[in-house]
């Protein structure tokens, strides 16, 4: 008997699979798995605080189980990857959602700052991968990979680093999507706008008072809309867009700041509009 049906998608449409969502005990990761689990996979949730994810596990049920360590470790990494292997036999989908930043003017990041978010966000998302790949997918002839990112893509003012480090993995993903299709293996990034988590309480009280504000859409996404979209991607649908980078993000990408332009409008706050020209000259 399931606990919790999907609200968008058919009962049974990942019964069987296996998953690894690292970062799974919290925001997005946490929101995935239960996604999963209510279309039917089993879940093992990553990350570096256990009781984190034994709270999680215990609200998402027995169909999610736990693996503590860290993914910018080596044996912490291979750990992980054994245990899902241990526990189901098989491991038929990565989400290498854990990663993140501090906020910063670009021209502050000390060297060791820039270290430490590419080895986060590039160098823990390409070591899981590589394992997930080496031990299970390969071998099973099949397998879905899942990267987030980060929108918008043009670079993010006071994550620089962090757009550098996505854009990276947004590359990584193309290139893997093309490398392991022959062997089964689907990857896909998910470049995430801004969503309504508890992360976004670390950051400065201006830049979450404003947030929202710079998408189009004039809210923040909902973890649900991110996690219906891992479940999608991990269905079959998944396979055949593999090595796209898909953007859930409110049109962020899109968003060239305020409209109107406070510098154009006049005091009325009305904007200025072109003169046409004469009729007989047009
Ligand atoms: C304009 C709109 C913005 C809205 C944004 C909305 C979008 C949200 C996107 C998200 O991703 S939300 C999720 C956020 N979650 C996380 O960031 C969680 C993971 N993050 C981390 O673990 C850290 O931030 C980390 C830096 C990536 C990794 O931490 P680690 O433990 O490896 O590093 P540290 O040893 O603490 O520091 C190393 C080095 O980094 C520099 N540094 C770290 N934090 C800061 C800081 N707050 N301010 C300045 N510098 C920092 C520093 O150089 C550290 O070296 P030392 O000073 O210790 O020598
Ligand atoms: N919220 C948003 O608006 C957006 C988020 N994203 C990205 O989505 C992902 C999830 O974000 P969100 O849920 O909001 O933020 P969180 O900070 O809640 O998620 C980060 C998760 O990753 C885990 N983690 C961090 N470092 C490591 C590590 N070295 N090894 C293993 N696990 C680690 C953390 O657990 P622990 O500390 O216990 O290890 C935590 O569960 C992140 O990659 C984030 O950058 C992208 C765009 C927008």
């Amino acid at each position: 008997m399931r606990a919790v049906s999907s609200e968008i998608f058919a009962p049974g449409l990942l019964d069987g699979q296996a998953a690894l969502v690292t970062g799974g005990g919290t925001g997005l990761g946490r929101a995935a798995a239960a996604e999963l689990i209510a279309c039917g996979a089993q879940v093992v949730l990553a990350g570096r605080r256990a009781e984190v994810l034994e709270a999680t596990a215990a609200r998402l049920g027995p169909a999610a189980t736990t693996a503590t360590g860290d993914i910018r470790v080596d044996d912490d990494a291979e750990r992980i990857v054994a245990t899902v292997l241990e526990r189901h036999g098989r491991l038929d989908l990565l989400v290498n959602n854990a990663g993140g930043q501090y906020f910063v003017p670009a021209e502050a990041i000390a060297t060791r700052g820039w270290q430490a978010v590419m080895r986060l966000n590039v160098g823990g998302t390409t070591r899981m991968a590589e394992l997930a790949v080496e031990r299970a997918m390969r071998p099973a002839g099949r397998g879905t990979i899942v990267n987030v990112t980060l929108s918008p893509h043009h670079g993010l003012a006071g994550m620089t680093h962090s757009s550098a480090a996505r854009a990276a993995v947004e590359s990584l993903t193309r290139a893997w999507a093309e490398r392991w299709a022959g062997d089964g293996i689907a990857v896909i990034a998910v470049a995430a706008g801004h969503f309504q988590t508890d992360a976004l309480d670390k950051y400065p009280a201006p830049v979450r008072e404003s947030v929202a504000r710079m998408v189009p859409l004039q809210r923040l996404g909902q973890p649900r809309e991110h996690a219906w979209l891992v479940a999608l991607l991990a269905s079959e649908l998944g396979r055949s867009l593999s090595g796209s980078v898909v953007t859930l993000d409110g049109a962020r990408d899109n968003w060239c700041g305020p409209w109107p332009p406070p510098a154009i409008t006049d005091d009325g706050g009305d904007v200025p509009v072109e003169e046409r020209r004469p009729a007989a000259t047009r």
